[in-house]
């Protein structure tokens, strides 16, 4: 395997800020690296560290063999978070342009077409849509092909439908061997890109590993949560198992699916009334949720059941 992108020991203050505190982390020829974590964690600061507009207080930067500055760009694709064209430019312009930046660029067309922003190309930036704005960016970034392609947050504000276009789009990259180093808010986004995820806490690389893994060892049980329409603590008896409450719902962890039917009677035999029951794997957010200390949140559940009240 060959290293791509290293960082030993990236260290970044900002006045009394630590952005990042002694981040070491390297990422494989063909791999695709999601780096999650809260708002203010450090990602865009080790982004930008990665690829070299922001200068480590310590620690050192590999990129593709180098120092991070010396790179060649053609190799290099880097979406940032935010991004303002050079002047008054139409989507296709704006591709265009950078694509005049290589000697070999791709076809200005089908990377529009690739993004999916062909019908807006001849629009204004400026007047584009914020989803066809970001379409645009992205565009801009694979016209040189890259071999290592940095993007951070590269679908937000993009359409469910396109966010599937494009996950599909950054799949076929890595398949043909393009290394991968993403951030994003979106946990779905990040199980299902990614082959390794690293979730950064105030400035701290607290996990790594594949999201598999991951979940294995922190994203906790499966789970069933109850949400009641009545008392919890009544729900909570009737189960005659642990469980925690969290607001108006009641979760039992390690429920199997084979013992849901008996959970579904102990509640109608203690008359619980209850609107919803939702059996859930642990995912990718459970993961987030547990190490980045924030607070409980049922999500992605599988409904099971869904009952008015059992009070007839
Ligand atoms: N140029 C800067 N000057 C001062 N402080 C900065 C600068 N850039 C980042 N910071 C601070 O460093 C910390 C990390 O910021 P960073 O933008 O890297 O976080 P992030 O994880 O990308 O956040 P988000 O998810 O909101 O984009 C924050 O506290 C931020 O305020």
């Amino acid at each position: 395997m060959t290293t791509v992108l290293a960082a030993d020991g990236v260290r970044k203050t900002y006045g009394g800020t630590t952005a990042l505190d002694g981040v070491s982390l390297s990422v494989e020829a063909g791999e695709v690296f999601a780096l999650i974590g809260p708002n203010g964690a450090g990602k865009t600061t080790l982004v930008r560290s990665l690829t070299g507009t922001v200068e480590p207080d310590e620690g050192t930067v590999e990129l593709l063999g180098t120092g991070p500055r010396d790179a060649a760009e053609s190799r290099l694709g880097v979406l940032p978070q935010s991004f303002s064209p050079p002047g008054r430019l139409t989507a296709r312009e704006v591709v265009a342009y950078y694509a005049g930046l290589y000697d070999d660029a791709r076809d200005v067309d089908d990377v529009l077409a690739e993004v999916g922003i062909t019908d807006a190309a001849d629009t204004w930036y400026e007047n584009c849509s914020g989803g066809q704005q970001r379409r645009a960016c992205l565009g801009a970034t694979l016209v040189n092909d890259p071999d290592v392609l940095f993007l951070d947050e590269p679908t937000t504000g993009i359409d469910p439908a396109g966010r599937r276009t494009l996950w599909e789009r950054i799949e076929e990259l890595a398949a043909g061997g393009t290394t991968v180093f993403l951030t994003t808010h979106d946990m779905v986004e990040a199980e299902r890109l990614a082959d390794r995820v690293g979730l950064l806490a105030d400035g701290d690389l607290v996990a790594v590993g594949s999201p598999g893994e991951l979940v294995r060892e922190h994203g906790g049980d499966r789970r069933l949560t109850i949400t009641v329409d009545g008392s919890p603590t009544a729900a909570a008896d009737a189960l005659g198992r642990e469980t925690r409450l969290d607001g108006d719902h009641v979760v039992a962890e390690g429920v199997e699916p084979g013992e849901i039917g008996g959970i579904v009677d102990a509640l109608d035999r203690a008359s619980v009334d209850y609107t919803e029951l939702a059996w859930a794997e642990p995912s990718l957010e459970d993961v987030y949720l547990a190490l980045a200390g924030e607070r409980f949140e049922p999500r992605r559940r599988e409904p099971v059941a869904s009952e008015p009240t059992t009070d007839d």
